[in-house]
This record gives structure tokens, sequence and C-alpha cells, in this order.
């Protein structure tokens, strides 16, 4: 987890970092403000203190990204439409650096239509205590999709300064200063969403009333999730976060029954069902590194004004031995069970365990059992779309390792 932007050594660096549940939980609320700086300041521009106007250009639909300087930021609509046409699949307001749109654009399929389940498998209700939620309309399996979409808002978690922050600025005035600079930038993707897309940004929900945060920043740190293959690399690496209005409204679990995961060719979110369940169970998503301890995941969530009183959460000793444990272990077929009555099957180290198991078994000369592993990796779609048809006798007997480690 980085909190880089809140210890002072770095507040002045050129960044805001703004946050998205998943994978960044940078939120800085008050109570770690209070923490970070002992004193905590009147939330709000600093007085007297005038946001730059924002300086980026609009991207011109026309101009070849890789033309540009690679580092320049620009505001664009993808897939490339008119601002102002109606698409069924929607398309996203970005802020994005001019290196990340090439890339997108120049993924092979790009933009290909998305993929819809045949029929709604989910629907949105209140909750009795954590505001809306999602839920089942009918049995999924393992694998089954949920739900495809476009995301409102794509921008940098780092969402960058402009200059001439003055130096007498404390900490915590800096820390204004940027967040309203970012909800200036913000505003301009915002202004350029369909009137329907931006009723629908605003209406999700905004944990960040009162730390200094503008609206659109609010509902982007509140919802916004990790869109991984549009991290640029780097020292640090470049992370975007992506505000949607249907899994936004997915309420947090630290034993989550799904994962989304950004497919680039339809520049797509896919929610995916992690493991069965049953029509009218509520669908959780990790907004957090569910392996933590749950005092590290009950601090992480803090921002988001809510205590998760999960299963993992409400009986901790148990249950952090057991992660701890799942962790450590090399792979095996108790593992396996282990990692699913833990609910952690959205973690990557599940998926590699499974792939581990599969190639041992495949070694082994052992078809029955490389199946089993086989055909859950196929069906962990969430993890990209490669391992979709690994449930093939005919290609585990063609793979080079086959029998190559017969005893
Ligand atoms: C991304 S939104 C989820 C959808 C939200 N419940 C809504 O009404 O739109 C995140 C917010 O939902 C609430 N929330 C999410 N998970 C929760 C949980 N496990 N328990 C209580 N509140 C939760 C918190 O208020 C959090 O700031």
């Amino acid at each position: 987890m980085k909190r880089g932007f809140l210890n002072s050594s770095k507040a002045r660096s050129k960044m805001a970092s703004v946050g998205s549940p998943a994978i960044n939980p940078m939120a800085p609320a008050p109570e770690i403000l209070k923490a970070a700086y002992g004193v905590v300041e009147r939330p709000g521009v600093p007085e007297g203190y005038k946001t730059p106007t924002v300086k980026i250009k609009e991207g011109d639909p026309n101009i070849d990204p890789r033309t540009l300087p690679q580092e320049a930021y620009m505001f664009t609509s993808l897939p490339n439409i008119p601002l102002d046409e109606y698409d069924p699949d929607n398309w996203t307001s970005c802020l994005l650096q001019a290196a990340t749109k090439a890339q997108i654009v120049g993924t092979p399929g790009f933009p290909c239509p998305l993929l819809h389940p045949p029929k709604p498998r989910y629907h949105i209700k209140p909750t009795p205590s954590k505001g809306s939620g999602a839920f089942s309309s009918c049995a999924l399996k393992m694998g089954d999709l949920i739900l495809s979409e476009r995301a409102l808002l794509i921008a940098p978690v780092h969402l960058f300064a402009e200059d001439g922050l003055p130096e007498n600025f404390t900490d915590a005035q800096v820390q204004q200063a940027l967040f309203a600079q970012a909800e200036a930038k913000l505003q301009v993707a915002y202004d350029r969403m369909l009137p329907e897309n931006q009723k629908a940004y605003t209406a999700l929900a905004n944990s960040h009333l009162k730390d200094g945060s503008g609206p659109i920043l609010g509902v982007m740190r509140t919802n916004g999730i990790d869109a991984a293959p549009l991290t640029r690399p780097g020292n640090p690496p470049m992370p975007y976060s992506a505000t949607c209005k249907e899994i936004s409204r997915l309420n947090h679990s630290c034993s989550p029954n799904t994962a989304a995961e950004f497919d680039m060719p339809s520049f797509a979110f896919r929610l995916f069902a992690t493991r069965d369940i049953a029509a009218g169970e509520e669908l959780t998503y990790p907004y957090t590194d569910t392996s933590a301890p749950a005092a590290v995941r009950q601090k992480i969530l803090e921002p988001y004004g809510f205590r998760c009183t999960c299963r993992a959460c409400l009986d901790p000793r148990l249950s952090d031995a057991r992660r701890a444990s799942i962790r450590r272990a090399s792979p095996s077929p108790a593992l396996m069970s282990m990692w699913a009555e833990e609910g952690l099957q959205s973690s990557p180290l599940y998926g590699q365990h499974a792939v581990t198991l599969m190639e041992r078994y495949i070694g082994a000369g052992d078809l029955e059992n490389a199946m089993v592993y086989a055909r859950m990796c196929s069906k962990m779609k969430w993890f990209g779309r490669e391992a979709e048809d690994w449930a093939n006798p005919a290609k585990i007997k063609a793979d080079p390792k086959w029998r190559k480690d017969v005893k």
C-alpha cells in the first residue's frame, strides 16, 4: 500500500494521491491526517489560494497519440466517438497520458464490442446498513460473467499538480490545494460526459464529504477501482482509477465472491463470480488486500467510513492465522480447499497455486488430476483471457511438460 502523499517529505511532490478502493486505498481521512501531522486543519481550499486553471489540452481524436510527448496528459473519450453520440456500450471520459492512449488504441481488436451475459444476472437494491448493494438475480457458477461495463471516468490515481504551491503552506494546506487542483482537472473530464453519465456519476456514494475532496474527487476516491492493465511502469508506477456505474455499487467483503478484470480490447471491466453464488446473495468485491491481517484491513478501510463485519473480521484470530499460513504454504489440493474456505479465490496467489498444481500433474502424466486444475484455471477468467481454454485433454498431452517428471 502506498501512502506516500501523506508522509511529509513527499507531501510537496507534484502529485495528489487520490486513491482507488481495490488497490490504492490512500484516502487521507481526517484521522489519518491527524496521525500524520498531529493537527488537522480546516478542510477546504486554503484561504487566499487561487486554484490554477487546468492547462491540459483536450485530445484531438484525429491526432496519433504516438506523435505526442509520451508523458503529456490529455482529456479524451474512449472508444473515440463524438462526445454527444449515444453508444449502447457507453464510452469513458478519460484523463490519460499520451503513452497510455497509444497503448489502448494500439491493442489488437480495440475497440471490440462488450460481451454481455444472455440476461441480467444482478440487480441493485438498498441494504439495511451499507447503502445500496448488488445482488445476484439467479444462481451463478464460478467463472460466470456477471456484467461487462465501460467506466464513466478513468483518471490517474496520482493526479499531478500544476506549479505554484506557495512555499509557506503547511503540509495539510498543500494537500488541500492539491485536492482543489485535482477537482479542477476532474471537472473537465466530468463536463465531457453525456448528461446521463453525469447523473449516474453524481448518484454514486461519496465517503469523502468532510476531508476537503471536491464532489467529483470524493466520488472517485470512494468508488474508483484499479484499471491494472493501464498502469504505466516506472518508479513509481502510474496507476489509473476507474469509476463505474454498476460495479461501484458492490460493497466490500474480505471474502468476496466476485472479481473484476479490465479487458483492454473492449476497454471494459468484466465482473465474474469467483465461486458458486446462490440466487439473491449479495455480490461483494475486495477494496483492500484480503491477505493482510484484519487489523490492517480495517485501517485501510477507514476512509470509506465503515468497519467491515464480514466473517473473517468478526473472528480474526482464526482467519488471520489461516490467511498467513495460506500465503506461506506450498500448493497442494488441501491448500486449495483452505483458500476456498477462506473465500479468497479472487487472490492472484490462488490462481498461481492452481496453475502450479496443474503443471505438476501434467509433468507427472496424471491426466485426470491435471484436468481437475485445468478446469479450475479455465474458470478463473478474472485473471485474463488466456486461461479460458486450458481444460482440453489434447492440449494437456501436447504440453511440452507432459510426463517430463514421471518418477
Ligand atoms: C463503492 S461504494 C459501494 C456502494 C454503496 N453502498 C452505495 O450505496 O452506492 C462504497 C461505500 O459503500 C459502503 N460500504 C461498502 N462496503 C461496506 C461494508 N462491508 N459494510 C458497510 N458499508 C460498506 C461504505 O459507505 C463505502 O464508502
